[in-house]
């Protein structure tokens, strides 16, 4: 749990530097492609070209719901500026670990995540970080829009307000929040209006302008489009590729073509019985560019999946 009383200045991190800690030899900055072991490293079976420079890295990363252990030792690094796509069965753990990012699983009680997970080489859940804070630079979109009871104006205005950003004109932080939404044009002669009056889709495009307004670094979406029709979806689809010039995104999705289309690199989890009690534990079976894992993936688990022979 965070002190806080003490805690730690992740403002220190410039959200313009991806990588504050490039060169410090004390930090890991590199992430990988394929799934990262020390062996697989030591053995340069990891080309160094094909390495994103990492905004978030897990090591053996596990969550447990209590005594349950969901997810099983992820490591596995999230490159700036790209979307990496997080697919696999139902109940493999990807929400688990997309919550994991921005410690929004110490929302549910009786969460646990072992491992490190490190945001600029800064351990997330360390004593003394402020999940606030971790939640401000790592902004979540939710499955369901769902936009606050307000005006759309206010909808976007909350996070600055209520995070006490510096700012010296919210309408400038509105409007420039819904253009990076692509939501400004249908929206703008009716600001004050409630925010429910919005389609499904366009309440979605709210709910992403309310995550920019507050100016985070990375953007976790789960699901974003599954309520939403095709044409919502390719609007959605379409922001994203906008959106990864300013901003590193981590995406769950269970739409194959979605990850095809729009992710630089795809994690795939699948589930497997652990011995003994039998529990269903997510693992991260593979982890590589998304064209890769598309077109000639490592493990035949994952060409099962994608091919559409299991889950
Ligand atoms: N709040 C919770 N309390 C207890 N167990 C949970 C909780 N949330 C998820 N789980 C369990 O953790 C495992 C992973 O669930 P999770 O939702 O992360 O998987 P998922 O791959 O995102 O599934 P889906 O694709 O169906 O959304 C499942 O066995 C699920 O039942």
């Amino acid at each position: 749990m965070s002190d806080p009383g003490h805690p730690v200045d992740l403002s220190a991190l410039a959200a313009d530097d991806p990588n504050p800690h490039a060169g410090d030899p004390t930090v890991n900055t590199t992430a990988t492609v394929t799934t990262r072991t020390p062996e697989a490293i030591q053995a340069g079976r990891i080309d160094p070209v094909e390495r994103p420079r990492a905004v978030l890295g897990c090591t053996d990363v596990s969550v447990y719901y209590g005594d349950f252990r969901a997810v099983n030792e992820v490591t596995m690094d999230i490159g700036v500026h790209e979307i990496t796509a997080l697919i696999g069965p139902s109940g493999c753990g990807k929400s688990t670990v997309l919550r994991s990012l921005n410690r929004m699983n110490d929302l549910i009680p009786g969460t646990r995540v072992t491992g490190t997970i490190s945001y600029h080489g800064q351990d997330i859940y360390a004593k003394d970080v402020d999940p606030i804070e971790v939640r401000r630079r790592i902004g979540m979109v939710f499955q369901k829009p769902n936009p606050f009871p307000k005006s759309i104006y206010d909808n976007v205005a909350y996070g600055p307000k209520v995070t006490g950003m510096k700012t010296s004109n919210m309408d400038d932080v509105v409007e420039e929040s819904l253009r990076g939404a692509a939501l400004w044009d249908e929206v703008k002669d009716k600001l004050k209006q409630s925010a429910y009056g919005l389609s499904g889709g366009q309440q979605q495009r709210l709910c992403i302008a309310r995550t920019i307004a507050v100016k985070p670094e990375v953007i976790l979406m789960d699901e974003p489009c599954s309520a939403l029709d095709p044409i919502a979806t390719a609007r959605i689809e379409d922001l994203m590729m906008e959106l990864k010039k300013d901003y590193t995104i981590v995406i769950v999705t269970h739409n194959m073509q979605q990850a095809a289309r729009v992710a630089d690199r795809t994690a795939f989890f699948t589930a497997e019985a652990a011995e003994g009690n039998g529990d269903r534990t997510g693992h991260l079976v593979e982890f590589d560019l998304t064209s890769k894992i598309f077109s000639n993936p490592g493990d035949n688990r994952t060409e099962d999946y994608i091919s559409g022979r299991f889950g």
